[in-house]
């Protein structure tokens, strides 16, 4: 079996995340990067997160993880250091029909984070599917030092095409050849030696 692969806009919606210690801190980052409204509870929660209370897109209850947290959430991250809490997460998120992520044992919940890059319009996410998180992150590192910024300029520079293309009312035909021919071009301009005489 693999994964879904699948960008989901998470604007407005809330997350609920288990655990205030450094995975609940790196899964925040990522939660509020995508506009999620995310709570927090734990009995302890690291300087990083409670910082973020100030904003208004983040709320934090002080104390021990109760089923009532799960109210009204998309998607749990059980991320605290108790694999038992972690696993009881996992089970009565798994019987409301909520998401979960579980930091410890994967396989418990039913999605994971990949490691991510962006430059600007364009997201690259790599996934070992939980097989070895750490080659995800070297593979990405790997992909940045190929996908530089120009990226980004490609991106608005071929959605600007684009829109005009659809505002003409061209077939899809004929815009796809365009567009792949155009972007093709662009990214073989990027890697082509740069003439400096
Ligand atoms: C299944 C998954 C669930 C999830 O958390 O979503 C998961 C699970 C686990 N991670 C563990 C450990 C580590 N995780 C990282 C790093 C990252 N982990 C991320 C995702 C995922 N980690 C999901 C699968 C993604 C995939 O496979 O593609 C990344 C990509 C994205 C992110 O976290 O946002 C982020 C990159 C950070 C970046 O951006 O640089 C490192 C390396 C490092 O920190 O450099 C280590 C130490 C080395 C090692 O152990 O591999 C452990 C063992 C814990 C223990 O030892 O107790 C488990 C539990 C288990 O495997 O059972
Ligand atoms: N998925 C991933 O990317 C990774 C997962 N891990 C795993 O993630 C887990 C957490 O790791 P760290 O953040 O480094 O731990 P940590 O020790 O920094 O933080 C643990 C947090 O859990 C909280 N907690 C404990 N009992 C709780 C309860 N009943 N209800 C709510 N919160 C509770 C603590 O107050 C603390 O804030 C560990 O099991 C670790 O093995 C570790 C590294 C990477």
């Amino acid at each position: 079996m693999s994964y879904l692969a699948l960008n989901i806009d998470m604007g407005k919606r809330a997350v609920l995340i288990v655990g205030g210690g450094k995975v609940a801190a790196r899964k925040l980052q990522t939660l509020r990067e995508a506009g999620a409204v995310v709570r927090v509870v734990a009995p302890a929660v690291l300087p990083a997160i409670r910082e973020q209370e100030a904003s208004g897109a983040v709320t934090i209850r002080s104390g021990g993880y109760e089923t009532a947290d799960l109210d009204g959430v998309t998607l749990v991250v059980a991320a605290t250091d108790d694999p038992a809490v972690n696993r009881r997460v996992a089970l009565e998120a798994g019987e409301r029909s909520i998401l979960v992520s579980v930091a410890d044992q994967p396989e418990a919940g039913d999605c994971h984070f990949p490691a991510v890059l962006r430059r600007g319009g364009l997201e690259i996410a790599v996934s070992t599917g939980g097989r070895c998180p750490a080659l995800a992150a070297e593979v990405r590192d790997a992909i940045a030092g190929m996908i530089g910024n120009d990226y980004a300029d490609i991106v608005e520079q071929l959605a600007a095409d684009r829109e005009k293309l659809l505002t003409e009312g061209n077939g899809t035909t004929y815009n796809k050849a365009i567009l792949r021919t155009k972007a093709r071009c662009l990214i073989a301009e990027l890697s082509a030696p740069k003439d400096i005489s």
